[in-house]
């Protein structure tokens, strides 16, 4: 699914902005040329010819700082005062070094990024965002190429001072996010990756340091005994001009970009990796699981006619048996006006009225998903009787002539469902491998109440022949500069649609993943609800 493009521009958004006014769609060359001519005006300014460290880092008394800071476990933070230097070592060792090039270094790279460096777009469920190819591999780039051979001439060996780690190569590249762009929370955990770095690059006049409104800060997750990260984000970095931010990789971790809200620069960073021995916790990694759905059986209990909720026409034998046919031909349906629209429209509005009595709760952890649930004891009302029908004899009767499968009758083992509420915003989302892919066979339903174009969309990848992607780390899916073009993986893309069912049969291995919903996703009706279910012979 990654695709490339040339053009770093995306579309500007349709929403309201800060005032109430609807945006304008406008020319779009505007914001890749808006930074441009301020760049090149810093670039005329500032002619540099090799990149050069800043001699207040090469100082063996900073170093020596650096080190006895960077061995402090669970150290708050401390702060340098000479360079502005800083440690943490809570919740994983960081540490940040401003201004770590000479004065006027930054803007020079940036206008040597701007004119030359060939992006791709990198898409999937964890992020969206513009990747250059590896600083290796960039003969034309002169200044970039200068500065991957001051980190691994220089910053390198000073590295392995200071973090008391054997490294043995750097791999880096530039990274360039605008505006609805973001990296959900992965631990860079990958093979032999041993110490992340990010160098910071925004020398936009009067926005050298990002402010929390314009989004795009470093974001750091703590974690639970078993190394899940957890809500909420522990600490904020925001891009700063100049900076170098580093630490190390371990299964702790767990950090993230959050999505650019602004609309006046780009995110720009040259970011990578220092590599060593290969890491000790990714091979333990590797056998860490998301938690499972949990599955019950029909509910006996509740027995609500169909024909109340049901719009008559899937009642019929004859669309019935239509249904199914379709089924076995595409594994999916997508049924308009599964229930009567007064039923819909009830729940709709009991749903979006209530603050009270319904309790919602985030789910985690970080790393797998981040969208509301409904406690299931808090419902009531039609909302209570649509969840109580996705579990009752009848629904599951019904899907049985809908798929011919043994969900009900003789045949019937012991059909399971799991049936879950779920309530969209943005920023939330799901990503690959969080449980949901299918180790059996397994029938979803999906039905949308206040729906909204680009909010809760899920796609379905078909299974990945070397490395499922149910079990593929999330940095498998991401390693160092790829440049592996858009594949042919998605079996199927659902669109929110109110009041349509989605029927979707999946084959073990497949595996779905809800998108990020971007803050450019209009959402000014509320949130979106999902009743997301999956059945199980
Ligand atoms: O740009 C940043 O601040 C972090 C980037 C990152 O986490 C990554 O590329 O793995
Ligand atoms: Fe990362």
């Amino acid at each position: 699914m990654e695709t490339t493009s040339s053009s770093p521009v995306k579309p500007r958004r349709k929403d309201k902005d800060e005032d109430g006014h609807a945006e304008q769609e406008q020319d779009s060359t505007d914001q890749a040329g808006e930074p441009q001519r301020k760049l090149l005006r810093l670039a005329e300014t500032s002619p540099a010819k090799e990149v050069l460290l800043n001699e207040a880092y090469q100082q063996p008394e900073l170093t020596q700082w650096l080190q006895t800071a960077w061995s402090e476990e669970k150290s708050q933070g401390k702060k340098e005062t000479q360079t502005g230097a800083q440690v943490f070592g809570d919740p994983f060792q960081i540490c940040l070094l401003p201004g770590l090039l000479e004065k006027g270094q930054s803007q020079a790279l940036v206008a040597e990024i701007i004119q030359k460096v060939q992006w791709s777009r990198k898409q999937m469920d964890l992020y969206e965002f513009y990747q250059s190819t590896d600083l290796s591999n960039m003969p034309a780039c002169r200044l970039l190429t200068n500065f991957l051979q001051v980190l691994r001439k220089q910053v390198r060996p000073w590295l392995e001072k200071v973090t008391n780690l054997k490294l043995d190569y750097v791999s880096a590249s530039c990274s360039m996010y605008t505006c609805g762009d973001y990296l959900l929370v992965h631990d860079d955990l990958l093979k032999d990756r041993q110490v992340a770095f990010i160098y910071y690059l925004s020398p936009w006049e009067g926005a050298e340091e990002w402010s929390e409104s314009q989004g795009g800060c470093l974001e750091i997750f703590g974690s639970d005994d078993q190394c899940f990260p957890q809500f909420p984000v522990q600490r904020k970095i925001a891009p700063k001009d100049n900076q170098f931010a580093f630490f190390k990789v371990g299964s702790r971790s767990f950090h993230q970009v959050g999505e650019v809200t602004t609309f006046d620069y780009p995110r720009l960073t040259i970011n990578g990796w220092f590599h060593g021995e290969t890491n000790e916790a990714f091979v333990a990694d590797s056998l860490r699981a998301f938690p499972r759905l949990n599955y019950l059986q029909p509910d006996s209990l509740n027995k609500p006619p169909l024909g109340l909720f049901l719009n008559n026409v899937y009642l019929k034998s004859a669309t019935r048996r239509s249904i199914q046919k379709r089924i076995e031909e595409n594994s999916e349906i997508c049924l308009y006006e599964f229930f009567k629209r007064e039923k819909f429209e009830l729940a709709r509005s009991q749903l979006l009225a209530d603050s009270n009595t319904l309790k919602w709760r985030r789910q985690g952890p970080a790393n797998a998903h981040n969208y509301e649930v409904l406690d299931l004891t808090t419902a009531k009302g039609t909302i209570l009787e649509l969840l109580q029908l996705f579990r009752s004899h009848a629904m599951f009767d019904l899907l049985r002539d809908f798929t011919d499968l043994d969900l009900s009758g003789a045949d019937a083992q012991s059909p399971k469902c799991s049936v879950e509420l779920q309530r969209w915003s943005h920023g939330n989302y799901t990503v690959l491998g969080d449980g949901l892919a299918s180790e059996e066979n397994t029938l979803d339903l999906v039905y949308y109440l206040n729906a909204a174009e680009g909010a809760a969309v899920i796609t379905y990848l078909s299974p990945d022949a070397e490395m499922p992607a149910a079990k593929a780390p999330a940095d498998n899916r991401r390693s160092d500069y790829d440049g592996e073009d858009e594949d042919d993986s998605v079996l199927l893309t659902i669109t929110p649609v109110d009041n349509a069912l989605n029927i979707v049969y999946r084959c073990e291995g497949t595996t779905k993943f809800t998108k990020y919903v971007s803050r450019n996703t209009p959402l000014e009706k509320g949130p979106v609800f999902v009743i997301s279910c999956s059945y199980k012979e």
